[in-house]
């Protein structure tokens, strides 16, 4: 699985973690997130690497902020993009299995790194469960394509 990492100044330990995760899990990863210096703005970081999963070039992407709110909103302007915004485990787990969402988000001025680390592992590794889901889906689709 590819991933694409990224986060604006206030994701930093979250999105540490989350590299570190990804490399135990032997998953290939690009980080775009920010250097971190100054303060930046997370549309900038969020929709260029939205639009990178949205085309196929990766397969899911983590996105970090403060809140996770701003890059989740930002993302989900993507055509094609389902970003949920969890920050408990059994929201990771149902995100994948009814939503198929393709971007994780997660703030860091809302759970720890440890959390979030644990969310981003359930994610990764949950499966879509398809079937009456599919449908339901296939409507968010059918709205963009509309659009
Ligand atoms: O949470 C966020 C957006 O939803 C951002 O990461 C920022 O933390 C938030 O907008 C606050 O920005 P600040 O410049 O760090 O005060």
């Amino acid at each position: 699985m590819k991933v694409i990492l990224t986060a604006d100044h206030a994701g930093m330990a979250i999105r540490n973690e989350v590299i570190s995760l990804l490399e135990e899990l032997n998953f290939e990863y690009e980080d775009t997130g920010c250097d971190c210096k100054s303060s930046v703005d997370y549309p900038d970081y969020a929709l260029p690497a939205a639009k990178r999963v949205a085309s196929g070039e990766f397969d899911r992407g983590i996105f970090i902020c403060g809140t996770g709110i701003g890059m989740s909103i930002a993302a989900n302007k993507v055509k094609g993009i389902r970003c949920a915004l969890v920050h408990d485990c059994f929201t990771a787990k149902a995100t994948r299995q009814h939503n198929d969402s393709n971007i994780l988000a997660m703030g860091e001025r809302v759970i720890g790194p440890g959390l979030a680390r644990e969310i981003a592992k359930i994610w990764l590794e949950t499966e879509f469960d398809g079937g009456r889901h599919e449908n339901r889906i296939g409507k968010i689709s059918k709205y963009e394509d509309e659009m």
